[in-house]
């Protein structure tokens, strides 16, 4: 599987059992990465009428003069300026020592319209800000093409943040596998098209670092997508229960429902309060309908044992009756209630905002339904108000910490949506697009959610499929989406996924 991400420490893991291994050493995987970046100017901009190489003191401007002395050879007039002399004995040096073309001071960069900028300043072990000439050259490159080895100087590659300032690349060419800081905002930003380069490190050697950081495409968890059986009847296929707000805030609901019944459940019920009913039942026509104001009512629902998972939250209100619904599918026992899981959003995760462990503690029974979470930025920090204010943890870092107090399947949405299951996997969503952000949205991926639990997916690779197709369904739809459209919206992406699911060889 090549969708793995590794943090530079992961990299620089990869990097030392890659040589270990052989054939090749520090200086010939430099030598590799540097082919693969010139490979990329050569290609991408043949009529660049000057390229400026930039290179920093460690490792990055090590592959830079390998750029450089590279491009010179294929008779580009190279301009090469530095920022600090490499460490002697380092492969940096020895790149350096190979390339014999003239070097500037950083300090004196200057560059003309016309000209491609190549940002070999920082990479994996960017310290500290941007600061001095290196913050000056990111203004003088502004206006001209990057490419970036790595990841643009000033990115993070264990966050995506930007530390002082950073370049905006055009292109960044990256080796052996993407970095969270590629995916995680904003540093994705500055990235622009981000080429993986095999530079000669192995799947084997990626597989030793057993990185658990992913990013999620289908073919992570395309494997399970359930594909109803020629035998297949309704209640086969999961039925999933949604618990409707009150009369004036019973919209939400219904979109869970149906975003729930169009990703393949056999049946869903909207389980509404007695003053609702009317209102939902004017709005319903497959989808059915329950009387479910009281907790007694909750308990009668779940003994029919016919529903096999739950969405709470999407405007259901917040307060006492959320938590006692939401604890009394936790208490069902998966196996013999039949309940695999419970997709708690919005209004259900705000309400445990002063009793979160006692959310945590019902998830954290061995035998209780899967628990999947689903917050924004806001309901993430009601609900683990230390780790969202904690500034030495990226996004990722936030939600895996989450996923493991919790012991739930964390969602942690937004335009780079990260999902972490409590054993520590993670995967950092990248297909998002811009008009996911309307209203109404985020309850739509929660009944998507729900569908594939209900039908046997486990949790986080539920999670996973349902955070990609309502992306893809959204980037797909593009302007002018409303969350009504993203029902509807799902269709192709469903039958395109089924349709590679049936062609994947089995096994
Ligand atoms: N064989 C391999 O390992 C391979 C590695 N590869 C390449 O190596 C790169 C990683 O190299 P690296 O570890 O040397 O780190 P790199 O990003 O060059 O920076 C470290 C230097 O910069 C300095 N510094 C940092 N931030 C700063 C700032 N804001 N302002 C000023 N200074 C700052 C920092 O100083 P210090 O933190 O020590 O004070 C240190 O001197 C990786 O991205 C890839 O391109 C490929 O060739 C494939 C094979
Ligand atoms: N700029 C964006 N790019 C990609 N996805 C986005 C963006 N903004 C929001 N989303 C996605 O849209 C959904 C919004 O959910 P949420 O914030 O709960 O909205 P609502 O409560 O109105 O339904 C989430 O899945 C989120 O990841
Ligand atoms: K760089």
């Amino acid at each position: 599987m090549s969708n793995e991400v590794l943090s530079p420490a992961e990299m620089g893991e990869a990097d030392r059992l890659a040589i270990a291994a052989g054939p090749l050493d520090g200086y010939g995987l430099m030598q590799r990465a540097g082919e693969a970046v010139a490979g990329v100017v050569l290609s991408r901009y043949p009529a660049a009428s000057r390229v400026h190489v930039l290179c920093g003191p460690g490792n990055n401007g090590g592959d830079g003069y390998v750029v450089a002395r590279l491009l010179g050879e294929s008779g580009v007039d190279v301009t090469l300026w530095v920022s600090g002399e490499p460490r002697a004995g380092s492969d940096a040096a020895i790149a350096a020592t190979e390339c014999s073309l003239e070097r500037r001071p950083l300090a004196a960069f200057v560059a003309e319209q016309g000209s491609l900028v190549v940002d070999a300043l920082y990479g994996a072990g960017l310290s500290k800000d941007l600061l001095g000439d290196t913050a000056r050259a990111v203004d003088i490159a502004a206006s001209l093409p990057v490419v970036a080895v790595d990841l643009p100087s000033g990115v993070s590659g264990d966050s995506g943040d930007i530390l002082g300032t950073a370049f905006r690349a055009d292109i960044t060419v990256t080796f052996a596998r993407k970095k969270p800081g590629h995916l995680l905002l904003p540093g994705r930003e500055r990235c622009g098209e981000i080429v993986v380069a095999d530079i000669g490190i192995g799947d084997d050697i990626i597989a030793q670092v057993a990185s658990r950081t992913f990013e999620n495409k289908p073919a992570f968890w395309l494997e399970e997508l359930p594909v109803p059986a020629v035998d297949a009847h309704k209640y086969k296929r999961g039925h999933v229960g949604v618990f409707s707000g009150g009369p004036s805030a019973t919209g939400a609901a219904r979109l869970a429902a149906l975003a729930a019944a169009r990703s393949g459940a056999g049946a869903v019920t909207v389980l509404s309060p007695a003053n609702a009913m009317q209102v939902n039942a004017a709005h319903l026509t497959s989808i059915m309908l329950r009387k479910t104001g009281a907790i007694e009512d909750v308990h009668e629902f779940l003994g029919d044992r016919r529903s096999s998972s739950f969405v709470l939250g999407p405007g259901f209100g917040v307060g006492d009756k959320a938590r006692d619904f939401a604890l009394a599918v936790l208490a069902r026992k998966r196996q013999e209630g039949g309940v695999e899981g419970l997709v708690l959003d919005a209004d259900g995760i705000t309400s445990f905002r002063n009793e979160a462990s006692t959310l945590f503690d019902a998830a954290s029974r061995p035998d209780a339904p899967a628990l999947v979470m689903t917050p924004h930025e806001g309901e993430f920090g009601r609900l683990f108000p230390d780790i969202a204010d904690d500034k030495s943890l990226s996004k990722l870092a936030k939600a895996r910490a989450a996923a493991a107090r919790a012991n739930a399947t964390v969602i942690y949405k937004g335009a780079d949506t990260v999902i972490a299951a409590p054993d520590g996997s993670a995967a950092i969503n990248s297909n998002g697009a811009r008009w996911l952000a309307t209203a109404g949205s985020g309850d739509v991926l929660a009944g998507i959610i729900a569908a594939l639990l209900a039908q046997g997916m486990r949790a986080f690779q539920a999670a996973c499929a349902a955070v990609w197709i309502h992306a893809e369904a959204g980037r797909r739809f593009g302007p002018g989406l409303i969350a009504e459209d993203l029902p509807l919206a799902l269709v192709p992406v469903l039958r395109e996924l089924v349709e590679a699911r049936q062609k994947a060889p089995t096994g």
